[in-house]
């Protein structure tokens, strides 16, 4: 890096070069100055005593030119060390070759260093590989001294010479292996190593568009003999020649690219502008090219060939250049005519301003007027298919246009109706929510009602009495000898009194207690309503037993499964119990799950039998009487 010193004398350099965009052209400096890098210190301090001692002397013109001479020198300066940093960034680190370049060499060093050409081949390798098949490796002598260069002068010269060929081939800036001898003009190599700089960079960023080497002009072989335009502005500064009058065309050009610097970012648009083009050419050259291919005479049978085909192209591209052209003059001619001619003494603001104006003119006036720059080989009745065409499409997109207003309005009334059927499904769902929330509170204050209910219920059946005794009066059979009944009295809390008429006195009453007596006339349902409760303290888990006990013939059976099993007001208590225990367990099915088995058995004689048998061994199991 400069010093500071350095570096301000850099910056203030590049501030005059911006002031001398609108300074008139022509003012040559007459003091030649020395570039040298590493005297830029003293040289510009003593440029400062020097021009403050002119300045008394009032001598304002000296002053400007040594100034212009010192500010060449330290740009000159600044793009030597800006070529150096770029070959230093290139080089590997450690290179064997990477010390023999300083970060701020002189000119001198600068020469010296790539005087064999390895810098310049190999980096160049690394920009385009294979652009050098053979570098010749022999550095060491050449840094000595300039003896030692001499010494292997064939072995440089050999490396120079691939790298000047490959940089030409490559449309490169160059330079003569000359101007790396004392006396030379290092600038030319800076201005090389810059352009080789310059493409790496676009390479690297893509490689979009076409290159160009300062924005400006697109290199070719750079002619040196050449007085155009192009390659003056192509031809690098030399700062290090004197500066004198005979130089003054390389000021004029000097000025003239720094009024056409171009940024960067106008680099891109160039790019996109070229990006434009190809679309406009994909997009009208290729419907021209349809255009002169659609059958009108009757040839559409005509077989094309590759002649035929080339032709058509030919004119495809020559009628879209021509279309470029026109515009091209026309743009020409109406910024002459905004600038009145008087191009002599243009600004670039005034030409800027040119340019808007004429846009604006395009956008509000011409634009629509398409068929005027369309050329269609100079056929009037191909521009008005052209123009009918053109309105055609402007029909079409209306139309679609309306169509898309039409999708867009039905989209927005199907978003808002979903969106209020979103939000009534959204209400809904809340509200069922709710619902079931108050549901499953009151599921779970039943659930401890219904436990509450089953204690309480099975604690009224306990305090009933866990052993309860019924008596059951049967009344005559018919064909009885319906005699005096012995049953004298039946009482509501369960007493009977039993009369034996063949006793007296006290002895022929006795009062006998049950928890209930039935008497002749109850009904087979009211038997069974007081053993019904006992009935679902089963299904929660209780154990119940019901037994008939009684003489023959005292009514057991009929009370227990009653004499016709076809008639259900007649049933009995074991019929009416298994219905009531099915019918139960059915209304609980959601909560507990139950399994019935059935078993009869008869005891008779102290004897068992199982009575639901069904191959008629009519078995008998005195074993269980152990049970
Ligand atoms: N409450 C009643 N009303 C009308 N008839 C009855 C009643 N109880 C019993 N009977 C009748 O009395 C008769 C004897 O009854 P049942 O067969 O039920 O007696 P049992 O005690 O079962 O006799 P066993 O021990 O011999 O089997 C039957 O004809 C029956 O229909």
């Amino acid at each position: 890096m400069p010093s500071q010193e350095t570096k301000n004398t850099l910056d203030s350099s590049l501030s005059l070069s911006k002031s001398l965009m609108g300074a008139p052209l022509g003012t040559v400096p007459h003091k030649s100055h020395n570039d040298n890098t590493k005297g830029l210190n003293s040289s510009s301090s003593s440029s400062s005593s020097s021009q403050y001692h002119c300045s008394s002397f009032g001598d304002q013109d000296i002053i400007d030119d040594y100034e212009l001479a010192q500010r060449k020198a330290a740009e000159a300066a600044w793009r030597r060390y800006q070529a150096v940093e770029w070959l230093q960034k290139m080089m590997d680190q450690g290179a064997s070759e990477s010390y023999l370049l300083p970060k701020q060499p002189t000119e001198e060093e600068f020469s010296l260093a790539l005087r064999n050409g390895l810098i310049l081949c190999n980096v160049l390798n690394k920009v385009n590989p294979g652009a050098i098949s053979k570098v010749v490796e022999n550095p060491i002598l050449t840094i000595q001294s300039a003896d030692g260069a001499a010494q292997s002068a064939i072995q440089y010269f050999e490396n120079m010479r691939n790298f000047l060929v490959a940089v030409g081939n490559m449309k490169l800036l160059t330079f003569e292996a000359s101007d790396l001898e004392k006396g030379g003009s290092s600038a030319k190599v800076v201005d090389c190593v810059l352009c080789l700089k310059g493409y790496h960079e676009w390479k690297e960023a893509g490689g979009i568009g076409v290159w160009r080497y300062g924005g400006t002009v697109k290199i070719t072989s750079l002619q040196k003999e050449s007085s155009s335009f192009l390659s003056l502005i192509c031809s690098s500064e030399s700062t290090d020649e004197s500066i004198d009058d005979s130089v003054s065309s390389n000021e004029y050009d000097q000025q003239i690219l720094e009024f056409l610097h171009i940024s960067s970012d106008i680099l891109l648009e160039e790019s996109k502008a070229a990006d434009a083009l190809t679309f406009l050419f994909d997009h009208f050259g290729l419907e021209l090219l349809q255009t002169y291919l659609t059958d009108r005479n009757g040839f559409d049978q005509t077989p094309l060939n590759t002649m035929l085909i080339d032709a058509v192209l030919r004119k495809v591209v020559h009628d879209f250049t021509r279309l470029l052209t026109l515009h091209g003059n026309q743009l020409e001619l109406v910024l002459k005519q905004s600038l009145k001619g008087d191009l002599d003494s243009v600004s670039k603001a005034e030409f800027i301003e040119a340019i808007s104006k004429y846009l604006k003119q395009r956008i509000c006036g011409d634009s629509n007027d398409f068929s005027k720059l369309c050329i269609c080989g100079g056929k009037s009745g191909e521009i008005q298919v052209t123009s009918s065409q053109n309105g055609n499409y402007l029909e079409r997109l209306d139309h679609q246009q309306k169509l898309l207003e039409e999708l867009k309005s039905a989209f927005q009334v199907s978003s808002s109706d979903a969106k209020q059927v979103i939000s009534n499904w959204e209400g809904e769902v809340k509200r069922l929510e709710h619902h079931i929330q108050g549901l499953e509170v009151t599921s779970s204050s039943y659930h401890k009602v219904l436990e509450e209910n089953r204690l309480l219920y099975n604690q009224v059946q306990d305090l009933k009495g866990s052993i309860r005794v019924y008596c059951r009066v049967r009344p005559f059979l018919p064909g009885q000898v319906s005699g005096q009944s012995t049953i004298d009295y039946i009482g509501e809390n369960g007493n009977i009194m039993i009369m034996n008429p063949h006793k007296q006195g006290k002895d022929a009453r006795k009062v006998f207690s049950f928890n209930k007596v039935f008497g002749t006339n109850v009904t087979q349902e009211e038997v069974f309503a007081d053993t019904q409760p006992l009935i679902r303290s089963v299904l929660d888990g209780f154990n119940v037993c019901i037994f008939a006990y009684g003489q023959t013939g005292s009514g057991k059976t009929y009370t227990m499964s009653g004499p016709d099993l076809s008639t259900e007001g007649t049933w009995g208590v074991n019929y009416r119990a298994l219905r009531d225990l099915f019918e139960i367990s059915k209304s609980r099915i959601n909560f507990v799950s139950y399994e019935v088995s059935v078993q009869m058995i008869e005891i008779y004689n102290e004897q068992v039998r199982d009575l639901l048998i069904t191959d008629g061994s009519n078995k008998r199991y005195p074993q269980v009487l152990s049970f």
